[in-house]
């Protein structure tokens, strides 16, 4: 089997976020969720949760679906990097996506979450596409959905076409050869942290040379920002008039004014270009804007985040633990 869903920035200027629809139980209660390559839960806001934590969100209700089963006993809990956190009980339940379902699914339902799920009204939960390994259920783990239905799938692959401020697509078993341009270039990937963990072969700011240096990121489509070693970050505003690492922010901005170079980076003889209008994030205030490219500071790799995946199509291939670039 195949499948296609899209996936939609939130909010529509800013690619904050993406979201894209997942149908759960019977009869099909559709929530649009993050799906998020750097973590390993599958949970939704649900009917179990205070009324002060829900602003705007679907809630997924299991009494309302006939092929909702408890799983005794099991619990789960999530913090992810940027603090929030949520946590809840556990069903097995039908869940499709693209038209691919799996029968029993380990869905993982909210009774709290913390305000920056709260305050998000686009995103009723998560869908993990990370490792296993990584998933957070007690006391049995639970496999991702991706890794329920791989057997089923036509291609051991999912693909990540997202865009700036437009909808893309994820795709699962199937690479489709129109969306991108040239050759995907591949690269092996280390899964036992349970990240899309790659090496990039270097990188270049605007047409200054390419600076061959490894670096170790996680593939993350739940991360916003590109997120790199302070050096390269630091080489890459030198080419931005105005800007500055921002004391309050504790943030590159710079001058919204200001032409952004390209950013690329490479993966082995590759060259992956994004272009510099995706660099720039948002808007601060009247004149001043968020950079796209941040400093990793002491995370123990960098984040490939939505700023770099915007300007790609990318092949998480399980089946050969790779992971593939390609230009669009
Ligand atoms: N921080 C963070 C983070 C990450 N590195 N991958 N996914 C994340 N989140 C998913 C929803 C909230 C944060």
């Amino acid at each position: 089997s195949t499948g296609i869903v899209a996936a939609t920035p939130f909010p529509a200027e800013y690619d904050r976020e993406y979201v894209a629809p997942v149908s759960l139980g019977t009869p099909a209660q559709e929530l649009n969720l993050i799906f998020d390559t750097g973590s390993s839960d599958l949970w939704v806001f649900s009917t179990s949760m205070p009324a002060a934590q829900v602003a705007g969100q679907k809630l997924y209700n299991p009494s309302g679906s006939s092929t909702s089963a408890v799983l005794w006993g099991h619990t789960w809990s999530i913090q992810y990097g940027d603090g929030s956190r949520s946590s809840g009980t556990v069903v097995n339940e039908l869940v499709t996506i693209g038209g691919i379902s799996y029968a029993s699914q380990a869905l993982e339902i909210a009774n709290g979450v913390s305000a920056q799920f709260s305050q998000d009204p686009a995103s009723s939960g998560l869908l993990g596409l990370g490792f296993s390994i990584l998933n957070t259920v007690i006391p049995t783990s639970q496999k991702t959905w991706f890794d329920n239905v791989l057997p089923t799938l036509a291609a051991p692959v999912f693909t990540v076409d997202l865009k700036r401020a437009a909808p893309g697509t994820y795709t699962f078993g199937a690479i489709d050869a129109s969306s991108y341009a040239g050759k995907i270039e591949y690269t092996p990937i280390d899964n036992s942290n349970g990240f899309w963990r790659l090496q990039a072969s270097g990188y270049q700011v605007g047409t200054s040379p390419f600076q061959p240096t490894t670096i170790d990121a996680i593939a993350d489509t739940g991360t916003t920002l590109l997120m790199l070693p302070a050096a390269i970050v630091k080489a890459y505003y030198a080419q931005v008039p105005g800007s500055q690492l921002h004391a309050s922010y504790g943030a590159y901005t710079f001058p919204c004014s200001a032409k952004l170079p390209s950013f690329t980076f490479g993966i082995g003889r590759y060259r992956g270009v994004i272009p510099g209008a995706f660099v720039s994030y948002g808007r601060i205030d009247a004149t001043t804007c968020y950079g796209g490219i941040q400093d990793q500071g002491n995370l123990p790799f960098s984040i490939f985040g939505d700023i770099l995946m915007k300007a790609q199509v990318v092949v998480f291939d399980a089946g050969r633990t790779r992971i593939g670039f390609a230009a669009k």
